[in-house]
């Protein structure tokens, strides 16, 4: 595989409006990377784009190789994970934390619901412990924290084992250390050799981690930097994206924004 993602040149309106326009941005298999933007800036719907549930206006968009248009869309989702704050509300208070897992399997759109075997159980078991959340199993959702909740829920994007994993905004809603806590968890999947690439959708610099190695600034729906991101979350370069003057410091190789 080449791309994991490549968007040339894409622009999307709706009603009128240019919500999206000329984005540019290929992601290779072995980086991960950070967007940020301010909100309405168009972080969500540059990953509609990314999952096929909205279509470019004008530009070319191929996933994992794959161009749209020639492709299977309901096919090629079953190797994207995605984990978004509208999940939240999907599952039902009473549900098990490990039958919240295994239901990603069975996520993607055009996969018919089967009874769950013992073996993805055990691979359920496996994500969960990997996220730091096996102790939850028995647990009813509605016993289980906002952190706790964030972490089956990005376990449950990983049961089938996509090649690309979009996380819209997890950490909204939690306090510093569950923060941590799932920043950390985000930091140990990141390690393992059969780690999806990672797609880390946040308004916070601080939470960007050394693993992610690119950071994308998107601004009023276009792209206001990309690449490397120890080159792209500058003092200079973020006080121009904020029009403010902003001062950046790096901590254990973490980013730290302040204003001046
Ligand atoms: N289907 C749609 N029809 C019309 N306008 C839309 C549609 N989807 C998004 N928008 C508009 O596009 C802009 C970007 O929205 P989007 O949700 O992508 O931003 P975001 O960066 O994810 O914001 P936030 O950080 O607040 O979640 C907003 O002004 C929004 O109102």
């Amino acid at each position: 595989m080449t791309h994991v993602i490549d968007l040339q040149d894409v622009s999307w309106r709706r009603q009128q409006k240019t919500i999206l326009t000329d984005i540019n941005w290929s992601v290779e298999k072995g980086e991960h990377w950070a967007v940020l933007g301010l909100n309405g800036s168009g972080k969500t719907s540059l990953l509609n784009i990314v999952t096929g549930y909205s279509w470019p206006t004008v530009g070319h968009a191929r996933i994992l190789d794959k161009p749209f248009g020639q492709v299977d869309i309901r096919e090629l989702r079953k190797s994207i994970g995605w984990v978004s704050s509208s999940l939240q509300e999907r599952f039902k208070a009473s549900e098990r934390a490990e039958d919240i897992v295994v239901s990603g399997k069975f996520a993607s759109i055009g996969l018919s619901y089967e009874a769950p075997t013992p073996s993805d159980f055990d691979k359920a078991f496996h994500i969960m412990e990997q996220m730091r959340c096996r102790h939850l199993a028995g647990r009813t959702y509605q016993t289980c924290s906002q952190g706790e909740r964030q972490k089956l829920l990005i376990a449950r994007g990983l049961m089938a084992s996509p090649e690309l994993l979009l996380l819209d905004e997890p950490t909204s809603g939690l306090d510093f250390i569950a923060r941590e806590e799932l920043l950390s968890a985000i930091q140990e999947l990141i390690k393992q050799d059969d780690a999806p690439t990672i797609i880390f959708v946040t308004h916070h610099i601080e939470e960007v981690l050394p693993e992610f190695s690119h950071t994308l600034l998107l601004k009023d729906g276009t792209i206001f930097a990309k690449g490397v991101s120890q080159d792209v979350l500058a003092t200079g370069s973020l006080s121009r994206f904020f029009d403010r003057p902003v001062h950046v410091e790096w901590h254990h190789e973490r980013p730290w924004l302040s204003l001046r």
